[in-house]
């Protein structure tokens, strides 16, 4: 495929390393710095362009350059042909979660925990940043290493969202006698829509820990759609009986149907079975290796603060 110049001169693509459902990742050496590292090539087509003008105007492209997260995945560079984006990313030699879990049945509780803490805090940093992401699967999280202690990226933004409080303020100062109840209800403010990613997250603890997932069209004679809107999942005893209780709270405050009665992230992250010292020492320690957290989220809060300044005062000029 016709490669942008500047990627050629700065990158070596060589062999596929990945495959997603909408383009491909190939490992790459920096020229100049004999650096490995990603590039996940998404064919443009595959951007469903959405009518709504939230979409536009905040691609998947700026939130992958605007979010700042040791568990969201990062982009080194970008370029885009008329065809494709050409993303350089940071090498995840872990590859994608589906694909451990796959190899190794099911994973040991202590490592689907210290997984899961760090998807918490991955989404707990997306919605205060008030996006949601709508596609949190194995596929989407990636593993910096072959160890099973290791750091884990969410990535894929393609269906995510931003919560656009200003749009519902401007549908509200308009006559409301035509606008559907839900519209002044939670629906369509932050309440429901981030508890999708909850939803998403309790799936991924099953797979994590059961290694299968708990609705799928192969399960008794229901549809997948059925199971999922009755909330109908079956933990298999051989499977599960050397599953602690508190992890397997932990999926069934999650696989709530009704939203408003889902358990929130902030409640997954001080549920009991997440308040282990050991793991949250060993997730800060692969997150934060500069050793000194205070001086990291210090840094975190102040780099926050400078780009809200500067969305805000971006805002004004497109305003
Ligand atoms: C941003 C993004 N997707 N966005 C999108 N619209 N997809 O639908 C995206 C999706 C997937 C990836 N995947 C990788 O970086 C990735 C997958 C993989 C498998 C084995 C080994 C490696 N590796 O880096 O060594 C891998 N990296 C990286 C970025």
């Amino acid at each position: 495929s016709s490669l942008p110049k500047e990627l050629r001169e700065k990158y070596v693509l060589t062999r596929g390393i990945g495959t997603g459902v909408c383009g491909e990742v190939k490992l790459a050496f920096e020229r100049s710095t004999c650096r490995k590292l990603a590039v996940k090539i998404i064919n443009k087509k595959n951007f469903k362009s959405e009518g709504t003008a939230t979409r536009n105007a905040k691609t998947e492209i700026e939130i992958l350059q605007r979010v700042d997260h040791p568990c969201l995945i990062k982009t080194e560079d970008f370029y885009q042909t008329d065809d494709s984006y050409y993303i350089v990313l940071e090498l995840m030699e872990g590859g994608e979660l589906f694909q451990k879990v796959k190899s190794q049945q099911q994973l040991k509780e202590s490592v689907a925990k210290l997984y899961f803490y760090q998807m918490l805090k991955a989404v707990q940093y997306l919605h205060s940043n008030g996006i949601i992401h709508r596609d949190l699967k194995p596929e989407n999280i990636l593993l910096s290493s072959q160890e099973d202690v290791c750091l884990i990226k969410v990535t894929d933004f393609n269906q995510s969202r931003i919560l656009e409080e200003a749009s519902l303020m401007r549908t509200l100062c308009g006559t409301p006698s035509y606008l559907a109840p839900e519209v002044f209800t939670h629906a369509s403010t932050t309440g429901y829509g981030l508890a999708v990613d909850a939803w998403s997250l309790g799936v991924l603890l099953f797979v994590c820990l059961g290694g299968y997932p708990p609705f799928h069209e192969s399960f008794g004679h229901q549809s997948i759609t059925d199971q999922i809107i009755r909330g109908e999942f079956t933990m298999v005893p051989s499977k599960w009986k050397h599953v602690s209780d508190q992890a397997k709270d932990v999926v069934r405050k999650l696989l709530v149907v009704d939203p408003s009665k889902r358990m929130t992230i902030e409640e997954a992250l001080q549920h009991p079975w997440l308040q282990d010292r050991d793991m949250m020492d060993t997730a800060h320690r692969l997150m934060y290796p500069s050793g000194d957290a205070a001086a990291t989220a210090a840094v975190q809060v102040e780099r926050l603060a400078t780009r809200k300044r500067g969305r805000d005062e971006g805002d004004e000029e497109e305003e």
